[in-house]
């Protein structure tokens, strides 16, 4: 946090000002009510006027100060909020997608609002609180001092005592406040998830079942809640028992120095009045600080996130694919207890087309993740042009390759926005990349064209439709390496036939398919079809010569036509 502050340091040093200046005037309300008081038992008008002309002014400056400094600590706090947002936000998306997948994103989503409001209630707010209160509280030490010291040192032994509070609740408060956290982070989980699955809630009638795991989950995270809060009402009664001490040691004292003629009656009632400024900001400062240690594993958290780094893939070169993406004796498991694919060997030469065929789950998907450098974690060698993946820079990596899956993700803006990414592209480019990926009917139709919005996540478009915006968005960027991970499943048959005949007619474009259509008119214009089993590359080769060797790929083939 204190990262943040200090980013803020001009604003805070403002803020801490205009706070002295409001703060300091509360104190000097103790020395006003002992001077009206004198002034009035010793019946002088003279020195009541002057008293009263002043205050007036007082008055009126401390409402200004008072305005100014709860501004400036708004506005602070605003940006405070608006930096740790930022970063936290930055730090994931600086992730690779390895580290990205290992958490769900409902996690992520938790810490850029819970956490970050959890902060801003637990430790912004009463960081400026107990700015506030330790001014006005030793502002008001010295008044007290000016009064009597012997009330003062009577005052201070019993504020030692309360120094003990924030040790005695801090810690437990802090695994509390964790827990709650934590809970919370699994509520967003559940309910997102839930959520998503509307559809499949609607149509299984799972309403109740869902019901009952939210309210479960609900319970939990208000459990959570409840035993931070108990805690805090444990310390807060603790501070105030003790605050009110304070007071009853300066009112019995003051009153007893009275009795044997050591001070005044002004010095009571402004003594009384001191001492509540004593005891209210120290009930204040006691409260919040263990608030403020509580958070510590919050901040923890979202300062992890922002200080993301790899440690999987840290190097700098620029990838260049110019003549192969090669995989040498390359394994891989996702938990290591099962492995996923193991021993595998093969190139990618530029320009060349290649069919990834076989089984559900043999790791099709898997291997054209690793070699677009999806993950870092396997044996054996990866190598673009010669160079290995390690070296190069991942992020540059990843840019030369579009892959499109069959859940194709849509944001929630327009066509146009989705196919351009808010990038600038020439009209010529756009209307190539609308023709090829079978898109230009389809707009022309709507009313509004290209700039239709899509929905969230492509609500209002078809499977097929999202498909077609996807392979445009690959397209006009015209990346070196185009990845159908059953890309075009949700079109109709002419028309992926169409797309997929288009993109095996290009020259200057490398295409890795992952396919479970078996069409020989298609297959036969990829130079190589690679038949996987078990994790394993099996066969190899041009799909006429695979058919006439009559092995494993041949009765795939042949099983997948006759189903
Ligand atoms: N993120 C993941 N974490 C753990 N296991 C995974 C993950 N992704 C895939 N797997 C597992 O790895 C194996 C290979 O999956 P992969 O998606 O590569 O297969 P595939 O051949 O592409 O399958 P399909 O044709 O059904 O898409 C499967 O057993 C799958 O359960």
């Amino acid at each position: 946090m204190k990262h943040y502050l200090k980013q803020n340091k001009l604003f805070m040093f403002f803020t801490i000002l205009f706070t002295a200046f409001s703060s300091l005037s509360y104190v000097f309300m103790a020395i006003l009510l002992q001077k009206l008081l004198d002034a009035v038992i010793q019946n002088n008008m003279s020195e009541f006027r002057r008293i009263v002309c002043f205050s007036i002014l007082y008055f009126s400056l401390m409402g200004l100060f008072a305005f100014i400094q709860s501004l400036l600590t708004k506005k602070l706090i605003c940006r405070v909020i608006k930096s740790v947002r930022t970063s936290t936000f930055s730090g994931i998306l600086h992730h690779t997608m390895e580290d990205f997948t290992k958490k769900n994103t409902a996690d992520y989503l938790s810490a850029m609002t819970n956490d970050i409001k959890i902060l801003e209630e637990n430790y912004l707010l009463p960081l400026f609180e107990v700015i506030q209160y330790t001014i006005i509280f030793g502002a008001s030490l010295v008044v007290m001092i000016y009064f009597d010291f012997i009330v003062t040192a009577c005052v201070i032994v019993c504020i030692l005592c309360m120094l003990l509070i924030p040790g005695l609740f801090g810690k437990i408060l802090e695994n509390r406040q964790s827990e709650y956290s934590k809970a919370l982070s699994k509520f967003t989980i559940k309910v997102k998830d839930f959520l998503s699955g509307f559809e499949v809630m609607k149509s299984y009638r799972l309403k109740a079942y869902i019901l009952s795991s939210f309210g479960q989950n609900n319970e939990e995270t208000i459990r959570a809640k409840y035993a931070a809060d108990k805690v805090m009402a444990a310390n807060e009664a603790v501070s105030m028992i003790l605050s009110l001490s304070v007071q009853i040691v300066v009112l019995f004292l003051s009153a007893y120095f009275i009795l044997i003629g050591r001070i005044t009656a002004g010095a009571l009632l402004g003594m009384i009045q001191v001492s509540s400024n004593l005891a209210n900001p120290l009930l204040m400062i006691f409260n919040n600080l263990p608030k403020m240690k509580s958070i510590e594993p919050i901040a923890e958290h979202l300062n992890q996130l922002r200080d993301y780094t790899s440690t999987s893939f840290n190097g700098t070169l620029s990838p260049v694919f110019n003549q192969t993406i090669s995989a040498e004796h390359l394994s891989f498991s996702y938990d290591k207890a099962v492995p996923v694919l193991t021993d595998i060997s093969l190139e990618i030469q530029k320009n060349k087309k290649y069919a990834i065929v076989g089984k559900s789950g043999c790791g099709k998907s898997t291997l054209v993740k690793l070699l677009t450098g999806y993950y870092a974690d396997y044996e054996g060698r990866i190598q673009y042009d010669g160079n290995d993946i390690h070296t190069l820079d991942i992020g540059q990596t990843l840019a030369l390759s579009s892959t499109i899956h069959q859940n194709v993700y849509l944001f929630d803006e327009s066509i146009y926005d989705n196919i351009c990414l808010h990038q600038s592209f020439t009209q010529e480019q756009l209307e190539y990349a609308l023709q090829a990926s079978g898109l230009s009917a389809f707009i022309h139709n709507l009313p509004e064209g290209i700039k239709s919005p899509v929905g969230e996540n492509g609500s209002s478009l078809s499977g097929g439709q999202k498909q077609r915006i996807a392979v445009a968005r690959a397209l006009i960027r015209k990346k070196p390496l185009l990845i159908l991970d059953e890309g075009t499943s949700a079109i109709d048959m002419q028309t992926a036939y169409d797309i997929e005949s288009h993109l095996l007619h290009k020259k200057d474009l490398t295409l890795l398919t992952i396919t479970h259509h078996m069409s020989s008119d298609i297959l036969k214009l990829y130079d190589e079809i690679i038949y996987m089993e078990n994790g394993q590359i099996t066969e190899k080769g041009r799909f006429e010569d695979l058919i006439k060797d009559n092995k494993q790929f041949c009765s795939f083939f042949h099983a997948k036509i006759n189903c």
